[in-house]
């Protein structure tokens, strides 16, 4: 996710001087969340949906009351619209997209003796899912992906598909290692009423994991004998779920997959779940098709419901709905007191293992907020400017060094905003989760350091593979040509997004029921896809009208200021940009007979004391004390 495009991630103010939000703690409080404004529209066939969730089960517990709910919440939910799903007769599927790992200390602080992600796992596979894949998060680290597949394989059964990923493994028999699936390359089930369903999970064609693990891209699995077998019947619907961007401009493969099936059967509704871009989205490949990304972080429970299925001398009808993730949008959707037995029982233990994990422990009070997204990186607001300008240069030092540090970082590490007040463990890991290393190329002249952060931005991030990398790079040109995709797509979707905001306002005060009014809506997603069609009232998918957020686009690199007065900088960097910055610097000082040729042998650890998530956790305790 080279690009950092949150295009419908519209947003505004920051929070400065406000008063920090009461938030929905407990079953059956009522916190200061707006409602949404419209009953969800259900079909003959209906699918909730998660996905980039990255071990955020506790939801948003400062700040963000729109996303404040839990998994328990979200349990009973499901279990509530469940019972209607059989009221109407209907049927009522859950998928989730991948990336559960990754960016929370629920997930991501387990203690020894147990493997990363031991207890948030199996708290969030309680959620009877339909069909769960992987992200490319869970396949970073070797023992992740290994372990993960495991328990995967424990709690789904069948309904864990993988389609296009192997991992290797040491044969029980003859102790020799052997590539296997990674999860079941298909499901082929039936749901409650009778609707024959064929699902794939397929990956975006991902490079950067860890030897031992293999992709194929997502064009060379629909060729595959299997997935021609797989695909020869017609079953009622086909479930796509699959951690890939819908977007073109990202890493969109979804085309190739529905065009494999639609070569053999034209007409049968394909639904399509992806993920990867943190965003909320939505497009269509064809009438018979709709395609959902349900945002990040569980703050968006997405819905989509397809009616007509029994006519099929017609198109069938898709909708599509954003839910905020909070209590009151539960309520609205499911009724009062929604909560069940096992609900609760699942928010009493995320709470204690938060606890255990400590992560309440308070680090330092931050003085202000610093965003990840809605600010500029050079402006005060933004995180990176705060860890480019003052973490980083009183932390990431050298004194034994001659030459002074020039830190470049990839923005991508960076995952979330860091709020005014308590400094967490928790909030630690939410920001920085990985446990990157600070290494250095030492003696660099300036001149190629100079450089170096302007050629980063050109060509991208590819992160670190452990595996040979073969695959096929963007070229410069491209990358340029697609960051100004990028940006032509903000800018209509600002101005709609907008509008929208203001006709929605105007609106609030003429709700019959009014359960939603407010003086002046609260920040939150106002997201203008690709799924809304003719009718105005549909051109949105978000459930409850908000104030847009502010958004400025982000480079792909950041760096500290390129110290003056010196002929050489050690050029100082994360672990997982490693072969970035090689390359980088060799093609800058290529063609320069004279000039050297950076070798991985050359890197050296420049840091030990502090890694990527423990950076902010040093800072805090030497800074805001
Ligand atoms: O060890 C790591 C692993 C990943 N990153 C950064 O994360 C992004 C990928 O995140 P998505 O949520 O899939 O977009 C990757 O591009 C890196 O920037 C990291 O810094 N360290």
């Amino acid at each position: 996710a080279a690009l950092q495009l949150p295009f419908t991630a519209l947003s505004g103010g920051d929070n400065d001087g406000a008063k920090p939000a009461r938030l929905a703690q407990q079953p059956g409080s009522t916190p200061p969340v707006d409602w949404p404004y419209r009953s969800l529209p259900w079909g003959d066939l209906n699918v909730l949906a998660t996905t980039d969730t990255h071990g955020w089960l506790l939801g948003h517990q400062r700040n963000e009351p729109s996303y404040s709910g839990d998994w328990g919440d979200y349990y009973s939910f499901v279990q509530r619209m469940k019972e209607e799903a059989r009221r109407r007769g209907v049927d009522l599927l859950l998928v989730d997209s991948g990336d559960r790992v990754d960016g929370n200390g629920l997930v991501d602080a387990e203690p020894s003796p147990h493997p990363k992600g031991y207890t948030a796992l199996s708290i969030f596979s309680r959620v009877p899912y339909d069909v769960v894949t992987t992200g490319n998060h869970e396949l970073y680290k070797f023992p992740v992906a290994s372990y993960v597949s495991s328990v995967m394989h424990d709690k789904f059964g069948d309904r864990w598909v993988v389609s296009n990923v192997n991992i290797t493994a040491q044969d029980e028999v003859t102790g020799r290692e052997v590539e296997r699936l990674l999860g079941n390359r298909m499901r082929r089930f039936t749901t409650e009423q009778g609707r024959k369903v064929v699902a794939f999970g397929p990956l975006f064609d991902f490079k950067a994991h860890a030897a031992g693990i293999a992709v194929q891209a997502p064009s060379a699995m629909v060729k595959e004998q299997w997935f021609q077998e797989a695909i020869a019947s017609a079953p009622d619907v086909f479930l796509l779920v699959g951690h890939m961007s819908l977007r073109i401009e990202a890493d969109s493969e979804w085309t190739a997959v529905v065009r494999a099936i639609r070569e053999v059967h034209p007409t049968v509704p394909v639904l399509v779940f992806g993920g990867h871009h943190h965003i909320r989205d939505c497009v269509q490949e064809d009438e018979y098709s709709m395609s959902l990304a349900s945002g990040r972080y569980f703050e968006t429970v997405g819905f989509m419901s397809v009616a007509g299925l029994n006519d099929s001398s017609t198109p069938p009808v898709f909708k599509r709905r954003y839910i905020d993730q909070n209590r009151n949008s539960y309520e609205y959707h499911a009724g009062k007191g929604f909560d069940t037995d096992e609900g609760k029982a699942i928010t009493q233990e995320l709470a204690e293992t938060a606890r255990r994990f400590n992560l309440t422990d308070q680090f330092g009070v931050a003085p202000q907020d610093y965003f990840l997204h809605r600010f500029p990186h050079t402006d005060r607001r933004s995180i990176f400017h705060l860890l480019t300008t003052s973490v980083l240069p009183s932390l990431i030092t050298r004194p034994d060094r001659p030459s002074p540090p020039y830190t470049v970082l990839n923005t991508g590490s960076i995952r979330f905003d860091l709020f005014k007040g308590p400094f967490t463990r928790g909030d630690q890991w939410q920001i920085l989760p990985f446990a990157n290393n600070f290494l250095f190329l030492r003696d660099v002249p300036r001149g190629l350091a100079e450089r170096l952060l302007h050629h980063l931005n050109l060509v991208g991030e590819h992160g670190f593979a452990e595996a040979s990398q073969t695959g096929r790079e963007y070229t410069a040109e491209e990358r340029a040509w697609l960051t100004q995709q990028g940006a032509d797509v903000r800018a209509a979707a600002d101005s709609a997004a907008l509008e929208h905001a203001h006709r929605l306002r105007s609106l609030a005060t003429t709700t019959p029921d009014g359960r939603w009014r407010m003086r002046r809506a609260s920040e939150g997603y106002v997201t203008l896809d690709a799924c809304g069609g003719d009718d105005p009232a549909e051109q949105f998918g978000d459930d409850t009208a908000h104030r847009p957020y502010r958004s400025a686009r982000q480079p792909v690199f950041v760096a500290t200021a390129l110290p003056h007065k010196t002929e050489q900088v050690d050029v100082v960097f994360f672990d997982f940009i490693v072969i970035d910055v090689l390359r980088g610097l060799n093609a800058l000082g290529g063609g320069h007979k004279a000039a050297r040729r950076y070798r991985l042998d050359d890197v050296e650890r420049y840091v030990e004391w502090v890694s990527a998530n423990t950076l902010m956790e040093e800072y805090a305790k030497r800074a805001w004390n």
